[in-house]
C-alpha cells in the first residue's frame, strides 16, 4: 500500500476533493462515494476506464448519486480505519483490488476509492497478463506503429521465430524477423496486416506468408488489432498469428485432386474445359482461332489385357509427356478418360499451324515407348475442330472433336481428320455411342422411366414397367432401341442390366416408404443376362440389399430367350422363381408363340405385344391373333397383359375378350420416378373418393 500514500495524505488535506485538480488528476482511475455507496464524483480516468471496457457487456456506466451495492460490504468493513486495502467484485463484474481512504472533513465523511492500474500498481489480475500472453498457442506480438519495432512477444512467437538462437525480438522489427528483411514491406509487394490497419483503423485478418526460424516459408492466418492511445490514435498493433501451413496443403491437395488427372497428373477435364472457356473469351476479343485436338489410343485395351494395367497406367504417363513436348507454353494437354487426352492450341493465325502439331504428334506417338526394359507400340487417333468455325462454345468443340477422333478411325487409326459433317454417319454414330455406353453408368447418364400397368377393369394401377434411358452428353436423350442393342452386343448389358435391377427394386422400396400403394415392378431382362450363370446370385443380392419385397418384382424375358436349351432354362426359371419373384413374357406373340412350351415353365404372365393391338379395332388377323392368345392363356392360368393400347377401343376389346392388364399411352407413357409417385398418390386419393 505504500505506492499511494501521498494521494490519501493530500486528498485528507482538501476542503471539496471532488472538484479540486488533484482527484481529477489522479493517475489511478478513482471515485468518492459516501458511507452509504453512493456517488458523489468519478474521476476522467475511471469514466475512460470502464465505461470504455465495460460498456458491451453490462452497460456499466456510473454517475454521481449512483448506489453501488458491491462497494457497501467494504465500506462497513473499513469504517475504523482511515486508509486499507481490499478486493471487491468490482465495476467490471470481476473480482478486483482496491485502495480506500476515509476521508473526514467538515462534519461529513467520504471514501476515496482508487482502482490501481494494471501496469503502476500491480494489480493481481493483470499479474496473471504476462502468464496467459506467455501461454497462447498462436505466436502474437505488440509493434509500434511508427517504427515497426516489437515492443512484446510471447513465447510461442519467440519460438516460431528466434527458434534456437534464443535472442530476445523485442527491440527488433517485424520485418527483420518475419520476413528476414532490411525494409519494411510495401503494399505493392504483398498484403501488410500491418499497414492495412493504419489505413483502415479496424482489426484486419490476411493469409500471410512468414519466414520462420529455420528459414521455412508458412502460411500463417494474421489478425492484426489496432491499439489506441488517450487521444484515439493509433499507436500499438497486436499481432496475432496461426499457422495454417497444413491446411493450405489440404487446400491445394483438394484442388489438385479436383482439377488434375491422378495418374498423369495432367489436367483433368474439369480443368480443360475451364481453360478453353477462358481462351475462347480471349480469342474473341483477339481474332484468333483455336484448335482442339481429341485424341484416343488405338487399341489400348489389348496393351491392357496382354501386357497388364501396370504397362498400361506407365504408358499413359509417357504419352502424356510425349504429348506435352510436341506442344508450345501457350498449348494445353488434358486427361479427358482413360485412353482418351485433348489438347488446345490457342492463338492460331491460320488452321495449318495446328495441322503442323498434329503431323508430329502423331510422329512423335508412332515410336516405340521403353515401359519398363519392354518396347511397346502404340498409335492414336486424332480429330481435329476449331473455333469459331466447328462451334462455339467448349461443349461442341469437343463433341466434334470427338466426332472427328471416330472419323479417323474408321479411316484406319494412326491418323487423324478435321471434323466434318459429310461422313459415314452410322458407324461413326455407333463408334461413338459404344465409347459413350462405357462410360454411361460411372458417368451417372442413365436413369429409369416407369410406365403404368392398370388393370382392365377399372383402370386401378396395378403395377410399373421400369424403363432405361440414356441422356448422353452430346447427343442428347438416346432412345433404348438403339442403345439396349448394343449393350447386348458389347457385353455391356450385364453391368447396366444389374444396375437397372437395383434401381428398379430402390424405387420400389422408395415408393412405399413415401406410404404409395403397392405396385408390382417390371424388369427387362436381356438374353446375355439370362445366360449368365451367376444371374440368380446377383439377382438374389440385389433383392437382399435393397429390402424388396420379391412378390412386387417380375422379370419380364422374351421367348426367344426361353426357347434354345429348353431344360436349362426349365432349371433357370424355377430358380428364379424360387426367389419369390414373377416372371413374364415380353412381346409375345412375335417370335415363336407356342403357348405349350409356356406349360413346362414357371410363368405368371404373357404381355401380349404392341403389334396386334395397334390394329385390334380393324377387326382383321391382328383382332383374332390377341383373342386368340387371351383365351389360351386363359385356359393355362396365365394372367394376361396387353401393350400398347392408345385408345378407347382397343381398351374395349381387350376388357371384353377378358384380358386383365393394359399398359400403353392410353393410360400413361413412361415417366419419371416423382412422376410415376404423383400418379399413384392421385390414383389413391380419386379412388377413396369414389369408395
Ligand atoms: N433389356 C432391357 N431392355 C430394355 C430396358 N429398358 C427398355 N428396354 C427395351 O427397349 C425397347 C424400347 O423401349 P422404350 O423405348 O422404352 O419403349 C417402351 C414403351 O415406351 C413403348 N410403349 C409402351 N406403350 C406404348 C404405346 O402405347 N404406344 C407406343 N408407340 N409405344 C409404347 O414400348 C416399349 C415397352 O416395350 P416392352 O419392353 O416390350 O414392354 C423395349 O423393347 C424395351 O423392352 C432395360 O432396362 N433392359
Amino acid at each position: 500500500m505504500d505506492e499511494h500514500p501521498n494521494f490519501f495524505h493530500e486528498a485528507a488535506m482538501l476542503p471539496k476533493p471532488e472538484d479540486s485538480l488533484f482527484f481529477q488528476n489522479l493517475p489511478l482511475p478513482a471515485l468518492l462515494a459516501d458511507a452509504a455507496a453512493e456517488v458523489i464524483a468519478v474521476n476522467p480516468l475511471f469514466r475512460q476506464r470502464y465505461a470504455s471496457t465495460l460498456s458491451s457487456r453490462h452497460s456499466f456506466d456510473i454517475h454521481p448519486g449512483d448506489n453501488l451495492p458491491w462497494l457497501q460490504p467494504v465500506l462497513q468493513t473499513v469504517a475504523s480505519e482511515p486508509v486499507r486495502e481490499d478486493s471487491v467484485i468490482g465495476p467490471c463484474g470481476r473480482r478486483q483490488r482496491v485502495l480506500l481512504s476515509r476521508l473526514d472533513m467538515e462534519g461529513r465523511s467520504l471514501w476515496l476509492v482508487l482502482f490501481p492500474d494494471r501496469n503502476g500498481a500491480g494489480d493481481r489480475e493483470a499479474d496473471l497478463c504476462p502468464a496467459i500472453f506467455d501461454s497462447l498457442p498462436d505466436p502474437v506480438c505488440v509493434l509500434d506503429v511508427k517504427t515497426f519495432c516489437i515492443l512484446g512477444a510471447n513465447r510461442a512467437f519467440q519460438e516460431k521465430f528466434a527458434g534456437s538462437t534464443g535472442s530476445d525480438l523485442v527491440g527488433s522489427t517485424c520485418h527483420e524477423v518475419t520476413h528476414h528483411s532490411p525494409t519494411p514491406c510495401s503494399l505493392s509487394e504483398h498484403h501488410c496486416a500491418l499497414r492495412e490497419v493504419l489505413r483502415t483503423g479496424k482489426t484486419v485478418r490476411t493469409d500471410h506468408l512468414h519466414t520462420s526460424s529455420d528459414g521455412d516459408e508458412q502460411v500463417f492466418e494474421a489478425i492484426a488489432t489496432p491499439l489506441r492511445d488517450t487521444t484515439g490514435a493509433i499507436s500499438r498493433v497486436v499481432y496475432i498469428l496461426r499457422d495454417v501451413s497444413d491446411k493450405c496443403r489440404s487446400a491445394d491437395e483438394i484442388r489438385q485432386l479436383s482439377n488434375y488427372d491422378k495418374l498423369t497428373g495432367l489436367p483433368n477435364r474439369v480443368l480443360f474445359q475451364e481453360r478453353l472457356r477462358q481462351d475462347i473469351e480471349r480469342a474473341g476479343r483477339d481474332s484468333f482461332s483455336i484448335a482442339v485436338m481429341f485424341l484416343d489410343l488405338d487399341r489400348f485395351k489389348g496393351i491392357n489385357d496382354t501386357l497388364g494395367h501396370n504397362v498400361g497406367d506407365k504408358l499413359l504417363k509417357a504419352v502424356g509427356l510425349r504429348l506435352a513436348d510436341c506442344l508450345r507454353r501457350h498449348d494445353l494437354v488434358a486427361r479427358v478418360g482413360g485412353d482418351e487426352f485433348v489438347v488446345v492450341l490457342p492463338r492460331l493465325n491460320v488452321e495449318d499451324e495446328a495441322h503442323v502439331v498434329v503431323k508430329r504428334t502423331l510422329e512423335s506417338l508412332s515410336e516405340a515407348f521403353d515401359i519398363d526394359g519392354q518396347e511397346v507400340f502404340c498409335t492414336v487417333s486424332i480429330g481435329l475442330a476449331f473455333y469459331p468455325n466447328d462451334g462455339q462454345d467448349e461443349d461442341a468443340l469437343l463433341k466434334n472433336a470427338e466426332f472427328a477422333m471416330y472419323q479417323a478411325k474408321e479411316h484406319g487409326r494412326n491418323t487423324w481428320q478435321r471434323f466434318s459433317l459429310e461422313t459415314n454417319a452410322g458407324a461413326v454414330e455407333k463408334l461413338v455411342l459404344e465409347t459413350g455406353l462405357r462410360h454411361a453408368l460411372e458417368r451417372g447418364e442413365l436413369f429409369l422411366h416407369y410406365q403404368p400397368q392398370v388393370r382392365t377393369s377399372d383402370g386401378h394401377p396395378v403395377g410399373a414397367e421400369a424403363l432405361c434411358r440414356w441422356q448422353h452428353p452430346y447427343l442428347g436423350l438416346v432412345p433404348p432401341i438403339k442403345f439396349i442393342p448394343l449393350a447386348e452386343e458389347t457385353g455391356l448389358i450385364l453391368p447396366i442390366g444389374a444396375w437397372v435391377l437395383e434401381e428398379a427394386c430402390r424405387q420400389s422400396v422408395a415408393w412405399q416408404e413415401q406410404g404409395l400403394p403397392p405396385v408390382r415392378i417390371g424388369i427387362n431382362l436381356s438374353g446375355r443376362q439370362f445366360k449368365d450363370r451367376h444371374l440368380v446370385d446377383k439377382i438374389a443380392e440385389i433383392l437382399d440389399r435393397t429390402g424388396v419385397d420379391p412378390d412386387l418384382v417380375e422379370l419380364e424375358l422374351t421367348e426367344s430367350m426361353l426357347m434354345d436349351d429348353a431344360r436349362g432354362t426349365a432349371e433357370m426359371l424355377h430358380k428364379l422363381r424360387g426367389l419369390g419373384v414373377h416372371l413374364a413374357i415380353d412381346d409375345f406373340g412375335t417370335g415363336y408363340s407356342s403357348l405349350s412350351y409356356l406349360k413346362h415353365f414357371p410363368i405368371d404372365r404373357v404381355k401380349i405385344d404392341r403389334s396386334f393391338v395397334m390394329d385390334l379395332e380393324g377387326g382383321g388377323d391382328d383382332a383374332a391373333i390377341a383373342g386368340a392368345i387371351i383365351a389360351m392363356a386363359q385356359s393355362l392360368n396365365l394372367a394376361t397383359l396387353a401393350e400398347g393400347v392408345e385408345t378407347e377401343g382397343q381398351l374395349e376389346f381387350l376388357r371384353e375378350r377378358g384380358c386383365e392388364e393394359i399398359q400403353g399411352y392410353y393410360f400413361g407413357k413412361p415417366m419419371a420416378a416423382e412422376d410415376f409417385a404423383a400418379y399413384l398418390h392421385r390414383e389413391a386419393g380419386n379412388r377413396s373418393v369414389t369408395g
